[in-house]
């Protein structure tokens, strides 16, 4: 029966049907069970461009073909992503049905509805420019002033993923909400990450109030944190980027609470993606001897030292001085980074001339299937090459076009936090590995396993990476950060705006 139903409502013309030995159970077994490796598994199994894999619900669609995805990026109100963003508002940000359907509606496709207009109306805030600087400034002074802190204490043994999850959330939540920052209170951070665990809960919604209860409490009580500071105008001292953010929300006549609630999904954002990919550039930098090396050198070339003995250190340099640390931060988003990206059809399209996908299904696009793609980055497409973005790579790796590189997605759907983000990791990076000497405790770097969530960007570690940190000597350290406007390119879109 499930398998007649499964062909039976399959137009010929959309893409071949994928559905293992049972249609509709299989795949929902292999998500479950596989996460987002099973989109690996049955692209080398079939070697399709697309496909439809059947599961309750919706059609789904999988893209394997790069060249695909660039054409679905075009077709930005007919294969959408603001559904999907309005669906997050109500169940994971939990805005109010009076907001959704305001926010939702008819204004949902336009250009100057909520969604499609955020990007822009944000742009400012997290761009090159001062904003951006102000946001990595405030960053990466705190991260500063945490490492005096661990340097006083002399050697300290922290577990890695724990320890950059604090330092990570307290540098991009006080660069964001600034001296009133709600985040300044433990309370208020382990209540984030009691709500960030719900996430995956909240946003399938199937009984949350059961499966999510802990989570959607701690949401209620960060959203009061956030209605007062809004309410309180401390956001008028925040960043550029958190009063551009209100200005949008006030512009579509939301109310107060929910534009508390539509933080959450700025803090997820901003957050959830960011300590990951942290974890894993640190693991990358730190464990890897050639790695760590070619980092280390070039990070000790931004230090001054004074007659004194005074270390001097511009962190704003590493955007633009230290080569081999950006390109390490793109391969980890390469190698490691498992985004991925769902899209809505909302009316009957043929895309390719061949493909037709069926209005209200699904079109999702798995980063680490283009990523991992022999034919665009080479025979060396599963190894991790810290130096394969660099302009003049000399490890022969085959260099990939630029547009191949997805890790902070593309066409009209760009992560407006990738300059700030990438900045802030390699910042952090560059501080480490000349302020201390860090081995694991173990005495030897042992890979950990790793969580698959379908709603980040990274997977987290499944086993603990206990080190050890040992400051390097006793001098006094001046950290700054100087204006200069720069962004790091990496990008296809970014590195053609850098070249006009
Ligand atoms: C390592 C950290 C991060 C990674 C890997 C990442 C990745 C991504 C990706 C792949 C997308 C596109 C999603 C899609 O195509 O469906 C995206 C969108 C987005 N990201 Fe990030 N991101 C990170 C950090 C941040 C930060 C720090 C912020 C904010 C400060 C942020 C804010 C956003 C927003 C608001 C969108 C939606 C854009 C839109 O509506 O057009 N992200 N991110």
């Amino acid at each position: 029966f499930l398998w007649a139903l499964a062909y039976l409502n399959q137009d010929p013309r959309e893409p071949t049907p994928v559905s293992g030995s049972i249609p509709f159970i299989s795949p929902l077994i292999g998500l479950a069970t596989e996460k987002e490796s099973y989109y690996m598994r049955m692209r080398n199994k079939y070697r399709l461009p697309i496909y439809s894999l059947r599961m309750p619900g919706p059609t789904t669609y999988v893209v394997n073909s790069f060249r695909l995805v660039q054409l679905i990026d075009r077709h930005i109100r007919t294969i959408a992503f603001t559904p999907i963003e309005l669906y997050a508002v109500r169940t994971t940000m939990g805005a109010s049905k009076q907001t959704c359907d305001k926010i939702g509606g008819e204004q949902l496709l336009t250009d100057k509805g909520y969604f499609m207009s955020f990007p822009k109306n944000v742009a400012a805030g997290a761009s090159p420019g001062l904003g951006l600087d102000a946001l990595n400034r405030t960053a990466v002074n705190t991260m500063a002033a945490s490492f005096d802190k661990l340097a006083e204490q002399g050697k300290t043994t922290v577990e890695l993923f724990d320890w950059v999850r604090h330092e990570i959330f307290a540098a991009t939540m006080e660069a964001t909400y600034g001296p009133h920052n709600p985040f300044r209170l433990p309370v208020n951070e382990k209540d984030w990450f009691t709500l960030e665990r719900g996430l995956m809960a909240l946003l399938v919604d199937i009984l949350p109030g059961i499966f999510a209860k802990k989570s959607l409490e701690a949401r209620e009580r960060l959203v009061k944190q956030l209605y007062k500071y809004f309410q309180q105008d401390k956001h008028l001292e925040g960043s550029l980027f958190v009063r551009l953010r209100h200005e949008h929300n006030v512009r579509f006549d939301l109310d107060l609470d929910d534009t508390a609630h539509t933080e959450i999904g700025q803090i997820n954002a901003s957050v959830s993606n960011t300590v990951p990919g942290a974890f894993w550039a640190f693991w990358q930098i730190l464990a890897d001897p050639v790695v760590f090396k070619d980092c280390q050198s070039e990070a000790a070339k931004l230090v001054q030292t004074s007659s004194d003995g005074l270390c001097t250190i511009d962190l704003a340099n590493v955007r633009t001085a230290c080569p081999i640390l950006v390109s390490t931060w793109q391969e980890v988003l390469r190698f490691h980074g498992t985004s991925i990206s769902a899209r809505v059809v909302q009316e009957d399209i043929v895309i390719d001339d061949q493909y037709f996908l069926k209005k209200n299904s699904m079109v999702i696009m798995p980063s680490r299937v283009f990523h991992t793609d022999e034919s665009v980055w080479g025979p060396t497409a599963s190894q991790f090459d810290h130096r394969r973005f660099l302009k003049s790579s000399k490890s022969g790796t085959k260099r990939a076009p630029a547009a191949a590189f997805r890790g902070f997605g593309g066409g009209a759907v760009l992560c407006p936090g990738r300059h700030f983000v990438s900045t802030e990791i390699l910042a952090f990076a560059a501080l480490l590995l000349v302020r201390f000497n860090v081995g694991p405790v173990s005495g030897k770097w042992i890979e950990p396993g790793k969580d698959f969530l379908m709603n980040t960007a990274f997977p987290t570690p499944k086993d603990k990476v206990d080190i050890e940190l040992i400051p390097k000597n006793k001098m006094k350290w001046k950290v700054i950060f100087s204006d200069n406007s720069k962004g790091i390119n990496m990008i296809r879109e970014d590195l053609e705006d850098s070249k006009q």
